[in-house]
Order: structure tokens, then sequence, then C-alpha cells
């Protein structure tokens, strides 16, 4: 036996909801840049879980759906008050709230189909509550209610701020949440696919997932790129720090990627959005230094922008908080983790690959007592 090391290039399951082909990315064979011009995030959430675009009786269905079940249980909000908020990193609290979820679900163990699906559409909708009840909290504010008349993307930032965003911020929510919401075989996808294959229950599997997305080679590293960018601070500044880090062998965060190798279809939608959003908020030094560090990375590594690489500069001009960044990539991940999870169950395996042993050779016990 000989192990793939980060198991690169080994085909784990067949999949109907996302593919990286030649580096394009369709959900359901629909591209990407076509998706993220056009569509809502709420008709990509019903394209992932039924494969196919709704009609409008279907999406107002969902969207109503939605909107009826983003209120938090009485139990889960008083858990978030209680967490040390100020020290607690938003994603470890999202983690923790989401596990809490299955608690108060009646219907957490039930595995028929229909019940599944509705709490695939309780946990879409509570976990936007979660991120935006913890921001609100930590800063001494009561959470809010969401409004029914608004899109996912606007009542996000509404339960964010209290205001409801213009129509360029929800423009640009809108289309971050429709870039991130599926990526075929990621490492928090198929953490998700391997929890849920032992017929574990939906919140293990998004928990477990959530715990996946939270590291820094993942879908973490929106956050460092904005701890990079802010400690660059200039664009004058930025080659030099940048070069350094390469001579150091450090990696810069939000640039390669396992599978692409062109670059990433979806940085060049957050990169257009930067530039617009930081026009008009007038700090154009977040768009320019990013520019200047893709120039640079690119032509020293040849390594592409990521999708996490202009998303924060997109964030960050929203006025979202650093590190708030990973908990919106997971408010819309979670719709391609739920679709994952109910494929898998539809077509269940056990996940359980082997492992190269190259420990030592068969050793014989000693009693403790015998042990020098
Ligand atoms: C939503 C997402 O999850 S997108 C990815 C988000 N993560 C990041 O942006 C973190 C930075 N990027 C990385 O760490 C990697 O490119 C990953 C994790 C995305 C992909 O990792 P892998 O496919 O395992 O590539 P690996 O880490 O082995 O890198 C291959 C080579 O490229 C280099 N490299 C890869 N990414 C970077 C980077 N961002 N900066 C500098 N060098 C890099 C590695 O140092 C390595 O060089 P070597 O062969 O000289 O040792
Ligand atoms: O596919 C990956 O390995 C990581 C990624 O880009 C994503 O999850 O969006």
């Amino acid at each position: 036996m000989t192990a793939t090391r980060g198991l690169e290039g080994v085909v784990a399951t067949t999949s109907s909801i996302s593919s990286i082909i030649d580096d394009t990315l369709t959900y359901v064979g629909y591209n990407i840049d076509d998706l993220t011009e056009n569509a809502s995030f709420e008709e990509v959430i019903y394209l992932l879980w039924h494969l196919r675009l709704p009609t409008e009786s279907e999406l107002s269905e969902l969207k109503q759906q939605l909107a009826e079940n983003m209120s938090l249980p009485d139990e889960v909000l008083a858990q978030l008050k209680a967490m040390p908020v100020k020290d607690v990193h938003p994603m470890a609290a999202l983690r923790t709230a989401v596990s809490a979820l299955g608690l108060f679900d009646e219907e957490a163990d039930v595995m028929e189909d229909d019940a599944n699906y509705r709490k695939a559409i309780r946990l879409q909708a509570k976990m936007s509550s979660i991120v935006t009840a913890f921001s609100r909290i930590r800063q001494g504010k009561d959470p809010i209610a969401p409004k029914t008349d608004l899109s996912f993307a606007a009542n996000f930032m509404y339960m964010l701020t209290g205001e409801e965003p213009a129509d360029i911020q929800e423009e640009a929510m809108n289309k971050a949440l429709v870039l991130h919401a599926d990526h075929e075989l990621n490492a928090s996808t198929f953490t998700a696919r391997v929890c849920v294959a032992t017929l574990s229950d939906i919140y293990s599997g998004v928990t477990a997932a959530i715990g996946a997305l939270k590291g820094p080679l993942h879908g973490g590293a929106n956050e460092q790129v904005m701890k990079m960018l802010t400690e660059i601070d200039s664009v004058d500044k930025a080659e030099e720090i940048v070069r350094k880090k390469l001579e150091n062998k450090e990696k810069i965060m939000g640039f390669g990627h396992r599978v692409y190798r062109q670059g990433d279809p979806r940085a060049k939608h957050l990169r257009e959005m930067s530039k617009k959003l930081t026009e008009i908020s007038g700090e154009t030094k977040w768009y320019e230094m990013s520019i200047k560090i893709e120039e640079i990375v690119t032509s020293e590594k040849e390594l592409p922008p990521n999708v996490d690489f202009y998303s924060a500069s997109v964030y960050h001009s929203l006025g979202i908080d650093h590190d708030l960044f990973t908990p919106i990539f997971a408010v819309s991940r979670v719709s391609g983790w739920l679709a994952h999870i109910l494929e898998q169950y539809s077509n269940n395996r056990l996940i359980r690959p082997r492992a190269d042993y190259i420990g030592p050779g068969m050793q014989e016990y000693v009693p403790v007592e015998n042990r020098g």
C-alpha cells in the first residue's frame, strides 16, 4: 500500500452537485460566472439541493421557509450570551452553537428524507442568525430578528448592523454567498461526508465541517489575508514585505489551490467587487495593495489568487469585522455541505480508507514495572 499525501488526485466519490473541470467551476452544470452575475443565493441553494433551478413559486416558497426558520431557540441564544464572547473566535462559537442546535431539534436523529430536508432548511436559516447574533452580543447589543421581505443576503447585513444594506452592499453579499456555496470535494465538504457516511446525523456532519473550514489552509485563509493587508498597510510597502515572505518560504494567504492550476474562476468576481466597494468607501488602498500583491506572487511563484484573497477586501469594505469573514464563508458553504450530506445519505457507503503503516515492527509488551 502506498499513501497519496493529502489524497491529492484521489477520486473519492461520485457527485452531481458541482464540478471543477479544466479550471471551470459549475454548480449542477451551470457555470459559476453565469450564476454569480444572475442568480440569487436562494436560487443557488435550491439548485444545490434539488439539482435543478426553481420555478418562481418554488423559489418564493424556499425564501419564505428560510425567513420563517431564522429564529434561534432561547436556549441557544442563552448559550451564545454565556460564552466568553470577547475572547472566543466566532468560528468556535458557531461550531458550538450549531452542535447545540441539534439538542433542541426534535427531528435531529430522524433519518427520513423529508425530515432531513426540513433540518437542512433550519440549519441554512439559523447559521446566519447565529453569526449575526454572536457579533451583536459581543458588542453589548441585542440580536435582531430577520425581516421576512428581505433577501437572504440583505437579511444577513440587516441582522448584523440593524440597517438595511444599500443595493451595492446587498449585491456584493449575494455574489459572495453564491461564489462560496459549493466546491466539489474540498476539505470541509469531505469532512461532512465522512461524518454522515457513518449514518450520523446532519448536525454532527455540519459541526464537523465547520471545524474543518476554520483552519487557515481552508476557509480561515480569508481572515489571514486581511491580517496581512493590515500589516502591510500601504501599497508602497507591499513589494518589500511580500518578497521577504516569499524568500522566507512563508505562505502568502489567499494564493494557491490544490485543484486549480491556471487560477480560481471565483477570484475575478471578488476582485471586481473589491474595486467597486473600495472606490465607494474611499479606501482604495486595500484594492491597490491586493493588486500589487497579486502581481508579485503570480510573477514570482506562478500562484494565482484563490477565492479567499479578494473576499477579504470586499468584506472589509462592507464594514464587517475581520474575524467574521470565515463564519460568512460557513453561512454560504453550509448550503453545499447540506447538498453533499443529502447526496451521501441517498447512496451511502462508509468512507474508510487505509493507512500505510510506517511505525515500528512487532514489539513485545513489557509490563510497566519492568520498563527502564
Ligand atoms: C477556500 C479555500 O480553501 S482556498 C485555499 C485557502 N488557503 C490559502 O489561501 C492558504 C495558502 N495556500 C496554501 O497553503 C496552499 O496553496 C493550499 C493549502 C491552498 C493548497 O495546498 P497544496 O495543494 O497541498 O500545495 P502545497 O502546500 O503542497 O504547495 C505546493 C508548493 O507551492 C507552495 N505554495 C503553495 N501555496 C503557497 C502560498 N500561498 N504561498 C507561497 N507558497 C505556496 C508551497 O510552499 C509548495 O512549495 P514547495 O514545493 O517548494 O515546497
Ligand atoms: O476546493 C478546495 O480545496 C478549497 C476551495 O477552494 C473551497 O472550498 O472553496
